[in-house]
């Protein structure tokens, strides 16, 4: 009997989404929203579209296509809906009363996964964050939907205990939340620091969320980083160096993913995980070319990267999964410094890609051509260290060099 009580029931839900003039695409943001409500362990038994002039204030669909999902809810058995935009507190509430369910939110399902997935304090502090900032504007005449505990989607994760606290628990809990992240970007800029020190540039591999990111640092690296078919596999930024074939080292920083509609609560808690691609010298971005949404998805990264604050940076786009391209549709809006064709699951365009990675990284640096003392010897070590030494021949005069260094290098040489 025990046994079975443990076993937590799954949420069995019907979408439902408002197709506008503005947001023409909902059939695909529904379908990328169902991905998402099944990688939350949630059972998607139908699907609704209303198109409307805008989103009901009140009810977020019209009071008659509520009629429709209250028969769907009772002729499916479904236990749920989730709206596929945010929803305000008053239409949580107004849903919940007419239609006697459990009513949940696109943002919900995805600080739910978030929940799941964090496993470093940092992103733990951070999902809670997120989830507390949400939960706190939509706790008056606390919904049951909100209040509600146990099994199933929207209730899960580091905050799932939070959900009962006063708004008096929650703003404190939140500012000492706040402090704590505080400590963990001080601690992401001392170890970016130290990577400047250490004169070695940095890219930020972004992209939509199941792009390929993780599989190319993996790749290319030995980071083994998580990579899944599933949506938001990767929350923590992992830094790892890459040493390219001319000598030449990089670090390479995967990142969280993005999608459409990023609820903003999670943008702001993740800012300091996120900002890693603004602190980058570049960007790679990575595309799921064989997605029949990569145009959206890739103009969704342009959007983010945007609100980040992440502007004139070189960008190297890798148009990946060639292996799964079916098509050969061209893609008309991009920003790409450079473009690579990838399939980096089977290493098509790595070389390619290193060259390209070579090449701005030597753009970066200073050719330098000069006889040092032999009293200046010491200097040879830190070319040879952080440069790429091109030759280095011992004469009488001297120790003639000649190679390539970064800028601040090439300062403490003495620019002669
Ligand atoms: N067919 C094919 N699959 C690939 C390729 N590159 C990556 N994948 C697969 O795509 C899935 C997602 O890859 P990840 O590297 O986890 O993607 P990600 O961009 O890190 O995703 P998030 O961390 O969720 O944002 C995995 O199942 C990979 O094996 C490729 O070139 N071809
Ligand atoms: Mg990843």
């Amino acid at each position: 009997m025990e046994l079975y009580e443990l076993k937590e029931e799954q949420e069995k839900v019907i979408l439902v989404g408002v197709q506008t003039r503005e947001n023409d695409d909902t059939k695909d943001s529904l379908e990328e929203l169902k991905e998402l409500v099944k990688t939350a362990g949630a059972e998607v038994l139908g699907t609704v579209i209303q198109a409307r002039e805008a989103v009901h204030p009140g009810y977020y669909v019209g009071t008659g296509k509520l009629d429709e999902i209250r028969m769907m809810l009772d002729g499916y058995g479904a236990t749920g809906i989730v709206c596929d935009d945010e929803l305000s507190p008053s239409q949580i509430n107004n849903l919940e009363r007419e239609l006697q369910c459990k009513i949940m939110d696109r943002t919900m399902v995805i600080l739910d996964i978030f929940a799941a997935r964090a496993n470093t304090s940092e992103g733990k502090i951070q999902v809670e964050l997120a989830q507390l900032r949400y939960r706190a504007a939509r706790l008056t005449g606390l919904g049951n939907s909100m209040s509600r505990l146990g099994g199933g989607i929207g209730t899960r994760g580091p905050g799932e205990k939070k959900l009962e606290m006063d708004r008096r628990l929650i703003k404190l809990r939140i500012s000492q939340l706040k402090k704590e992240l505080e400590q963990v970007k001080r601690h992401r800029q001392v170890l970016r620091e130290g990577r400047s020190r250490e004169n070695i540039m940095t890219a930020a591999i972004v992209g939509y969320t199941n792009a390929g990111k993780s599989t190319l640092l993996n790749t290319l690296t030995d980071a083994k980083v998580l990579e899944e078919d599933k949506l938001f596999a990767t929350l923590d930024p992992t830094t790892r160096i890459l040493e390219l074939p001319g000598k030449q080292k990089l670090y390479l920083t995967d990142t969280v993913g993005f999608i459409r509609k990023l609820p903003h609560h999670l943008i702001e808690a993740f800012k300091s995980t996120l900002e890693e691609a603004k602190y980058a010298d570049f960007i790679i971005h990575v595309v799921d070319i064989s997605n029949p949404q990569r145009e959206k998805q890739m103009f969704v990264v342009y959007e983010t990267l945007q609100e980040l604050g992440v502007e004139d940076k070189k960008i190297v786009t890798l148009f990946n999964k060639q292996d799964k391209l079916q098509d050969a549709e061209t893609i008309r809006d991009f920003k790409a410094d450079y473009i690579v064709k990838t399939a980096i699951k089977t290493g098509q365009g790595l070389e390619e890609l290193k060259e390209v990675l070579e090449k701005i990284l030597t753009e970066n640096q200073i050719y330098l051509e000069r006889i040092l003392d032999y009293q200046e010897a010491g200097q040879i070590q830190l070319i040879r260290k952080y440069g790429q030494l091109i030759s280095e021949e011992y004469t009488d005069r001297g120790i003639e060099i000649k190679a390539r260094v970064p800028q601040n290098i090439y300062g403490k040489i003495g620019g002669r």
